[in-house]
């Protein structure tokens, strides 16, 4: 299942990134992602795990709408994970660039040969 975005959807993470920084200053009364924040780190890595877990239940099960729900909250989570600890997508996207055309497969065989 693909789903065709607008060029302007692309920014949604932007978006999403910016507003959760803005929730640091919110109440936990009032905002999903304030209390998150306020429970701490430990919570907050705890939810990413129970998403990634939900994640791969639903593509074990062939179930591609509930797939693409639980990757959307395991994406979400993951990234006030990384607000949790003053990084950010930014900071993912530069390890991404930097591991661009190097195979996994060499890459991991460079490392079993130490
Ligand atoms: N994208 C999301 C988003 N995705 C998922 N969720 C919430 O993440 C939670 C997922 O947790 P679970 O499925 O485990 O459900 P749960 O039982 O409520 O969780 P627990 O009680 O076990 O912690 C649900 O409460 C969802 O509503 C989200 N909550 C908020 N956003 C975005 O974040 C913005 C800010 O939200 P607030 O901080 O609440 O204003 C919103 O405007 C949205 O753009």
């Amino acid at each position: 299942m693909t789903t065709t975005l607008k060029n302007t959807d692309w920014l949604v993470l932007e978006r999403l990134e910016d507003l959760l920084e803005e929730r640091k200053n919110h109440s936990a009364e009032t905002s999903y992602v304030a209390r998150l924040y306020e429970q701490g780190p430990r919570k907050i890595a705890q939810k990413v795990g129970e998403e990634a877990v939900e994640a791969a239940i639903a593509a074990t099960a062939g179930d591609t709408k509930e797939l693409v729900g639980e990757a959307a909250d395991l994406l979400f989570h993951l990234m006030i994970l990384l607000q949790s600890q003053g990084l950010s997508l930014t900071d993912v996207k530069a390890e991404l660039a930097r591991r661009e055309g190097m195979s996994g497969l060499i890459e991991k065989a460079s490392r079993t040969e130490d």
